[in-house]
C-alpha cells in the first residue's frame, strides 16, 4: 500500500478522489494549479468552487508546488482536464520515481491527435499508466454515496495494485483488462449525454433520451471495435453504466451543457456560464475525426458535430436522424437475417 497519494487537479473529481483516499487513512497531496487556490483550500478545508459541501480530512495537505505534492508519492492520481494531461503528463514525469504508478482519471480524447489520454502518457514517458473509469459524479462520491468503477492498465498487477488502493465500503473496483474499450467509453458517452441533454431541452421526451442512448452505445461500440476494444465492454461500468449517469443525472455537466443548447443558448455563453469542463465538447470533434478516418457511421456525434462547431438549430437534427435510410438494428455487430 503506498505510503503517499499525490492527487494532481484540485477540479470536482481531483478534490472528491482525494477526500475519498484520505478518509481510507492514506496521507494524501493535493496539486492545485493556482497558488491563491492552494492557500485557499489548504486554509479553508472546503473547495467551493468545484465541490461544496464536502470538507477535506486533516491528512490532505493542498499545495502548488508540483515537485513537493510529488516527493514520496507511491501512487499519483492524475485528475486534470483531457486538454491538460499532455502538459500536465511533461511537469510530472522529471518528478516521479521509476516504480511510481500513475493513474488517469480525466475523460476524453486529445483534440488534435484523437488519441486516449493513456497513449498521450506513455508518449510522454509514463509507462503503464492505469485508468480508472465508471459512473461517479464527484458529488456523489464526495459525499460517501456507494459508487462502482472499473479501473484498467496494461498489466494486470498495475489494475489489481489500484483496484486495492482505491477499494472501500462505499466505493467498489472492479479491474476490466480492455484499456481500449474502458478509455473510450468513458471518452465517448461525453457526446451522448451532450445529445440526449438537447433532446431534454427541446422537451422531445423520454422515447427520444432512450433511443438516442441505445443508438448513441451502438455507435459508440462501432468506433470501439474499429479501434481495437472488446464490444463487451460497452455493456459494462465503462460503457453503459457512464452512459447511464452522464445523460439522466443533473450533475452531469455534459447533459447540462446540451439541455442549454437545446434550449437555444449559444455555446460560448453556456460553457461560460458553466464554470466547469464539459469534456464532450473537444471529444466530439476528435471522434468525428476519428469516424470519418475509419469510415464508421456516427450519426448522433455528426449532428451533435453541427451543433457544437457549426451552429445547427437542435431541432433540424431531430429529422436528420428519423429519416436515416432504414436499417437492421444489430447490423454493426453482425447480427442480421440470415
Ligand atoms: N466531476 C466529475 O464528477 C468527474 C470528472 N471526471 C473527469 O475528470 C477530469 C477533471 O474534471 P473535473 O475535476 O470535474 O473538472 P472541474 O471543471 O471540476 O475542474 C477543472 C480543474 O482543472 C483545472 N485546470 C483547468 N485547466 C487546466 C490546465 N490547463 N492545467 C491544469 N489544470 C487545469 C482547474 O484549475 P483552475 O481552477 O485553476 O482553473 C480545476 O482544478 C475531466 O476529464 C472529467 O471528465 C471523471 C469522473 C467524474
Ligand atoms: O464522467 C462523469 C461521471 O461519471 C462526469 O460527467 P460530466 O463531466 O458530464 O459531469
Amino acid at each position: 500500500m503506498p505510503e503517499k497519494i499525490a492527487v494532481v487537479g484540485a477540479g470536482s473529481w481531483g478534490t472528491a478522489l482525494a477526500v475519498l483516499l484520505a478518509r481510507k487513512g492514506f496521507k494524501v497531496s493535493l496539486w492545485a494549479r493556482r497558488p491563491e487556490f492552494a492557500e485557499m483550500l489548504q486554509k479553508n478545508r472546503e473547495n467551493s468552487t468545484y465541490l461544496p459541501g464536502v470538507f477535506l480530512p486533516e491528512n490532505i495537505e493542498v499545495k502548488n508546488n508540483m515537485s513537493q505534492v510529488v516527493q514520496g508519492a507511491n501512487l499519483v492520481v492524475l485528475s486534470v482536464p483531457s486538454h491538460a494531461v499532455r502538459h500536465t503528463a511533461r511537469l510530472l514525469k522529471p518528478l516521479l520515481e521509476e516504480e511510481t504508478t500513475v493513474v488517469n482519471t480525466a475523460k476524453g480524447l486529445e483534440l488534435d491527435s484523437g488519441l486516449r489520454l493513456s497513449q498521450v502518457l506513455e508518449q510522454e514517458g509514463i509507462s503503464t499508466p492505469a485508468v480508472l473509469s465508471g459512473p461517479s459524479h464527484a458529488e456523489e462520491v464526495g459525499r460517501g454515496l456507494p459508487t462502482s468503477v472499473v479501473v484498467t492498465a496494461k498489466k494486470k498487477v498495475v489494475a489489481e495494485y489500484v483496484q486495492e488502493v482505491f477499494m472501500g465500503p462505499s466505493f467498489r473496483v472492479y479491474t476490466n483488462p480492455d484499456l481500449i474499450g474502458v478509455e473510450l467509453g468513458g471518452a465517448l458517452k461525453n457526446i451522448i449525454a451532450l445529445a440526449t441533454g438537447m433532446s431534454d431541452g427541446l422537451s422531445l421526451g423520454d422515447n427520444a433520451r432512450a433511443a438516442l442512448m441505445t443508438r448513441g452505445l451502438a455507435e459508440i461500440t462501432r468506433l470501439g471495435m474499429a479501434l481495437g476494444a472488446n464490444p463487451l465492454t460497452f455493456a459494462g461500468l465503462a460503457g453503459l453504466g457512464d452512459l447511464i449517469v452522464t445523460c439522466c443525472s443533473m450533475y452531469s455537466r455534459n447533459r447540462r451543457a446540451g439541455i442549454e443548447l437545446g434550449r437555444g443558448r449559444p455555446l460560448e455563453e453556456v460553457l461560460a456560464g458553466m464554470g466547469m469542463v464539459v469534456e464532450g465538447v473537444p471529444t466530439t470533434a476528435a471522434a468525428r475525426k476519428l469516424a470519418q478516418e475509419l469510415g464508421i457511421p456516427m450519426p448522433i456525434t455528426e449532428e451533435v458535430y453541427q451543433v457544437l462547431y457549426k451552429g445547427k438549430p437542435v431541432r433540424e437534427c431531430v429529422s436528420a436522424l428519423m429519416e436515416r435510410k432504414r436499417t437492421v438494428e444489430t447490423g454493426f455487430l453482425g447480427v442480421t437475417w440470415s
